[in-house]
């Protein structure tokens, strides 16, 4: 599974076989610039929804549910995963969290609508635990979060995001559920599959490098070559060249020069250009 959040990224998921394509509420983050995730509004989702949905044809496409559109209750989880569905254009619902959510996942389960459950690390809590800190590192809180892993299952989720828990953590709850499939995010090697964010893989994303990110790729880098040498080619006059640029057909431009002269548009010309922004 990779995170998604526009046409471009969606299409390259699709064409270079991705499983599942995430439209992960990092795109708070990573494609928004806000602090958190918490500041992600629903409508804004399904903006980017819409927009991977175009790209991303035939991977199970996949959206969380941003902070708030399912914490008060069933009702609004499914209100609000029907507009994802219908107006983002997407196919499953990924929300954080365990035991509490349970009626929330049996009620957007019951109706058909398949969801993706989060457990470990929860980002959208940041606040109340004080930070991104792995989870589970001790035997009470790791039997916390298999706990939460069995209550979901048990609710009917199809698969559930295990997120920065020690490796033997996600191993276990991996082999202890019966139907749901894990996708572990720092959760080590013994998940059933992985996730991580776009602009983690890539090497677009400036912020913090968390443990579990390894890039595969170095776009920032491209990028920078790139405007540079855009900005010093049309500096330097260089861009556009002339196979840059259009012909007028043979006779044209003279034809031009004496219509303008005839018709008295032509006026003065070469004169110095009057500019208020003009630097130099
Ligand atoms: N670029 C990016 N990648 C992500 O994986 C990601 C986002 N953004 N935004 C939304 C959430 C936030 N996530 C995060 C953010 C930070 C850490 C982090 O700094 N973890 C510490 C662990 C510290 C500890 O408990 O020892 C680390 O250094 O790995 C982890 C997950 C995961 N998601
Ligand atoms: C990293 C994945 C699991 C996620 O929840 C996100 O991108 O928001
Ligand atoms: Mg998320």
């Amino acid at each position: 599974m990779l995170t998604a959040y526009d046409f471009p990224t969606g299409r390259a998921c699709e064409n270079h076989g991705v499983d599942i394509t995430l439209v992960g509420d990092s795109l708070a983050q990573v494609c928004l610039g806000y602090e958190s995730t918490t500041q992600l509004t629903l409508d804004e989702m399904i903006h980017h929804c819409r927009a991977v949905a175009r790209g991303s044809k035939s991977p199970l496409l996949v959206a969380d549910m941003p902070f708030g559109t399912y914490h008060s209750g069933p009702e609004e989880a499914v209100r609000n995963a029907v507009r994802l569905i219908r107006e983002g254009r997407i196919e499953a619902v990924k929300i954080e969290g365990g035991v509490e959510i349970v009626d929330t996942v049996k009620k957007l389960t019951s109706m058909g609508i398949p969801v993706m459950g989060h457990v470990g690390l929860l980002p959208q809590r940041h606040s109340m635990l004080s930070g991104y800190k792995v989870q589970g590192k001790d035997a009470r809180s790791a039997e916390l979060v298999l706990r939460n892993a069995l209550a979901l299952e048990e609710a009917g989720v199809f698969a559930m995001v295990i997120e920065a828990v020690p490796r033997v953590v996600g191993t276990y709850i991996t082999q202890r559920l019966r139907y749901a499939s894990t996708i572990g995010i720092g959760a080590g090697s013994g998940t059933d599959g992985q996730v991580l964010v776009w602009d983690d893989v890539m090497g677009t994303w400036g912020g913090h490098k968390a443990k579990f990110v390894r890039r595969f790729g170095d776009v920032k880098k491209e990028v920078e070559v790139g405007v540079k040498r855009y900005m010093k080619e049309v500096r330097d006059r260089t861009f556009p060249a002339e196979n840059e640029s259009y012909e007028m057909p043979a006779g044209e431009h003279e034809k031009f020069l004496s219509l303008v002269e005839e018709t008295g548009v032509a006026g003065q010309g070469g004169q110095q250009k009057v500019s208020s922004y003009m630097v130099s």
